[in-house]
């Protein structure tokens, strides 16, 4: 008993604790393996004042269970069966974090996910296009190179659409990064790391850790490492899906850095957003170093002038496929009117 409250205060600690007016957070797929840990650490902490869960069927249980928990957010659980349930999740959201779809199955790609999850990426983001326009999305479906186009063409579609506010979430690979360098070192320091969110999409920048010095081989194997982390974790479960602990824990991470951003802190962070970074090459959409404000994105700073040519060869190599699967993104949707 007392453990199990030491652990919420834990968990409440964990993050910041000067509390924004209201902040209702939507989760949609808040039944799932990412979203039932997720909806925890949102209840968990103190700047989220509501919770809005909605996921196809079980969220009633999910709901309840998750709101015992004694921080004073309110908790609302819907499926597709209650009577505008996905609007009742949405309306006045802030953030709507969005882990609903299918994960992986060894191997198969994130890309093998497209053919479901496009289509419930599409659905639920023309639900928020009309429910809470405002809101700022947070994409965790995969495959996130194709989802987070998906959402933008929904969004412009519907005459509603803001750049500073779609974001795909990238934040399990920094997680990583940041994990197996520690391993190595014995600290915990952050790694950034752009490009997208599938093998050579995702480019850990290794070179602008101060004070680290790896030999070649250790550069490529940690890079390799961090670039199929998600295969290792869908081995290990064996059939039973992909990362879903890991993924709430830098999922409600980087929902805490939207909701301090959204208090008037000045917030840096990193995910894949719309960018002019790579328009020379046709390509729209990139993860790098955003500098958030209280409406999503307020700056996309430039990439590190001192990148090493290796991560420089990695970005060259990223950008055709980051392009395919963009395009594959925003066709689909053209497609599906
Ligand atoms: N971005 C990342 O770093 C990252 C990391 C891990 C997993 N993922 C992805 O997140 C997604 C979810 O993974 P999971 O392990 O939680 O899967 P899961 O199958 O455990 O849960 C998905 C949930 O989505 C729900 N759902 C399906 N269609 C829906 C709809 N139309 N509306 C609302 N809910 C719906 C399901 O009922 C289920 O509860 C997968 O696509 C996975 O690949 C992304
Ligand atoms: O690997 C996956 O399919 C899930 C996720 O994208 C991850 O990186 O763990």
């Amino acid at each position: 008993m007392f453990a199990s409250r030491n652990a919420v205060k834990l968990a409440a600690r964990a993050f910041s604790t000067s509390v924004a007016s209201q902040s209702k957070v939507a989760v949609l797929g808040a039944a799932g393996g990412i979203g039932q840990p997720l909806s925890l650490l949102l209840k968990a902490n103190p700047r989220v004042t509501e919770l809005g869960l909605y996921d196809i069927v079980n969220t009633p249980g999910v709901a309840a269970d998750v709101g015992h928990i004694n921080t004073l957010s309110k908790v609302e659980g819907f499926t597709a069966k209650d009577q505008d349930g996905l609007k009742k999740a949405l309306q006045g959201a802030e953030l709507v974090v969005i882990p609903a779809g299918v994960p992986r199955k060894p191997g198969m790609t994130r890309d093998d996910l497209f053919n479901t999850n496009a289509g419930i990426v599409r659905d639920l983001a023309k639900a928020c296009a009309e429910h809470c326009p405002q809101a700022k999305l947070l994409i965790i479906s995969n495959p996130v190179n194709s989802t987070v186009p998906i959402a933008t063409e929904v969004f412009k579609n519907a005459g509603v659409y803001d750049p500073k506010k779609i974001f795909g979430v990238t934040s399990l690979d920094l997680v990583r990064a940041s994990r197996f360098i520690g391993d190595k070192i014995g600290k915990i320091v952050d790694v950034p790391v752009i490009g997208g969110h599938a093998g050579i999409t995702i480019i850990p920048l290794f070179s602008q850790v101060e004070g680290l010095s790896l030999t070649t081989e250790e550069r490529d194997a940690l890079t390799d490492r961090v670039q199929f982390g998600g295969d290792e974790v869908v081995k290990a479960k064996d059939g039973l899906g992909s990362a879903t602990l890991s993924m709430a824990y830098a999922g409600a991470r980087f929902a805490d850095s939207l909701l301090r951003a959204a208090s008037g802190e000045s917030v840096l962070e990193w995910a894949f957003i719309r960018t002019d970074m790579f328009k020379n090459k046709g390509l729209e959409f990139f993860s790098t170093y955003v500098k958030l404000d209280q409406d999503g994105v307020k700056e996309i700073l430039p990439l590190p002038e001192n990148i090493s040519e290796y991560e420089k060869h990695l970005i060259q190599k990223a950008i055709p496929e980051l392009k395919k699967s963009e395009t594959k993104g925003s066709s689909f949707v053209a497609n599906s009117q």
